[in-house]
């Protein structure tokens, strides 16, 4: 199945998303590209540490599912991460590997030496972070950053210009610190940078478009979750023009997290029709090769990963999990590989009683039967606070059918 959302050449998602008015307002690039950053950010989550054999096979994961980026890691944190960086960019993969500096020459020679194609250039430019941490004037941090982006630059590198904690500098801080940065040291992209997660997906727009105009370059933006609105800034940010966005596998990152790279392959597949080649089925796949090496679980619920989320306890329409998976579901399970399930408990109906005989290979009895069956199945569910398995079904069935005999 390619494209299991279509059918009848429509999209089955909300219609409001192309109404003329938020068409009008949008003003998608060509092609959005993905740079996962599950090997920096993602490890920074606390408490997590991936070896080289770990990172090399999280990396090549990535590129199996398409991301044209991988951010290897910070080769100044540890020779481990050195190492790991050097041995994923040897690999050939499909996707660039880039690799996180500070705005200091010794990170970009560290780049260098791992044969990276591009370098995120991080520098602090939030007003919290200025005053009390770094206590850099204006004109350190442009001074720091005019030359480790021409430094980068004439070796080769691909620099992204990561001003971090872009969203709580002053307005007038960063169109000043931008504009001069172009006259000096133009990078090859700017990065917005949502450190705190404090933006509002209008507030991205805005920004993206305010330093689209100011720069003419390639906007990225890299947001995190704190208010839950990862995925929904980044994907605010591609609306208003951003044509790279980054991510975490599982939606790992400092505290709450990144966005998380599943939900943004498929909202940009899904909800906004971008036919990247990524394989959204193999995303099940590096999800739980992330949440073993790292030890952290993924929420039964969470989006696109979750194993409950293409199953049904909830009788009514229970039958459209098999007969019309996109009647019941935001996404078709197949999409990611995953399958539509029904299981028992005390929201069950009839449907999920003759879904489960028919699963179970029973034939299905008269509607007496199914009824005091569905009665029982309800009664455990209750009883157990929980759901009815396969067999404790199996013995309520063979009861029902006993008396009956
Ligand atoms: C929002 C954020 O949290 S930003 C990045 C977070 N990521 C990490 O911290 C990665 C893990 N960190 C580590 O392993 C360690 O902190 C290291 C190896 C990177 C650095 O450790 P330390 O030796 O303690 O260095 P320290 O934090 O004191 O900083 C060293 C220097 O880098 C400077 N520096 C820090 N960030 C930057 C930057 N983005 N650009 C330029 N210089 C920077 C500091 O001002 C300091 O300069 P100084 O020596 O002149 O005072
Ligand atoms: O958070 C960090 O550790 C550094 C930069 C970054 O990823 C961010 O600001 O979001």
């Amino acid at each position: 199945m390619s494209e299991p959302h279509i059918r009848d050449n429509e999209w089955w998602v909300s219609p409001y998303n192309n109404a003329p008015d938020v068409v009008a307002a949008r003003q998608l690039p060509a092609k959005v590209e993905i740079h996962d950053a599950t090997l920096r950010d993602g490890e920074q989550t606390p408490g997590i540490v991936m070896d080289v054999a770990d990172k090399v096979a999280i990396a090549e994961k990535l590129a199996e599912v398409g991301v044209e980026r991988i951010e290897a890691g910070m080769p100044a944190v540890s020779e481990m991460d050195f190492t790991a960086i050097k041995e994923i960019s040897r690999l050939g993969l499909k996707s660039k590997i880039f690799s996180f500096a500070r705005a200091v020459t010794v990170d970009i020679d560290k780049a260098l030496d791992c044969g990276c194609h591009g370098v995120i250039i991080e520098i602090p430019i939030g007003y919290p972070k200025l005053k009390y941490q770094f206590k850099w004037t204006w004109e350190d941090v442009l001074r720091k950053s005019v030359e480790v982006v021409n430094y980068a630059k004439k070796r080769g590198l691909y620099a992204v210009y990561f001003p971090y904690d872009t969203t709580r500098a002053r307005p007038e801080d960063l169109e000043n610190l931008l504009t001069r940065l172009m006259q000096e040291a133009p990078p090859d992209s700017i990065g917005i940078v949502d450190t705190m997660g404090c933006a509002l997906p209008e507030a991205i727009k805005h920004m993206v478009r305010r330093v689209k105009q100011l720069t003419s370059l390639p906007v990225e933006v890299h947001t995190h979750n704190d208010f839950g609105m990862a995925v929904a800034t980044e994907l605010a940010g591609v609306e208003a023009g951003a044509s790279c966005i980054h991510s975490c596998a599982n939606g790992l990152g400092e505290r709450t997290g990144n966005a998380a790279l599943e939900e943004l392959m498929v909202a940009l597949h899904v909800l906004y029709g971008y036919d990247e080649q990524y394989r959204l089925d193999k995303l099940p796949e590096l999800g739980a090769l992330v949440s073993r090496i790292t030890g952290v679980p993924i929420a039964a619920n969470k989006p696109i990963l979750g194993s409950k989320n293409f199953t049904r306890e909830s009788g009514i329409g229970v039958d459209l999990v098999v007969r019309e998976p996109l009647a019941m579901f935001g996404t078709h399970p197949a999409l990611t590989g995953r399958a539509g399930d029904v299981v028992l408990g005390k929201k069950s109906g009839k449907a999920s009683i003759t879904y489960t005989l028919e699963k179970l290979g029973l034939p299905i009895p008269e509607d007496g039967l199914v009824n005091e069956m569905l009665k029982q199945v309800k009664d455990k569910g209750i009883a157990k606070r929980g759901l009815v398995s396969d067999e404790e079904f199996l013995a309520i069935a063979r009861d029902v059918m006993a008396v009956k005999a």
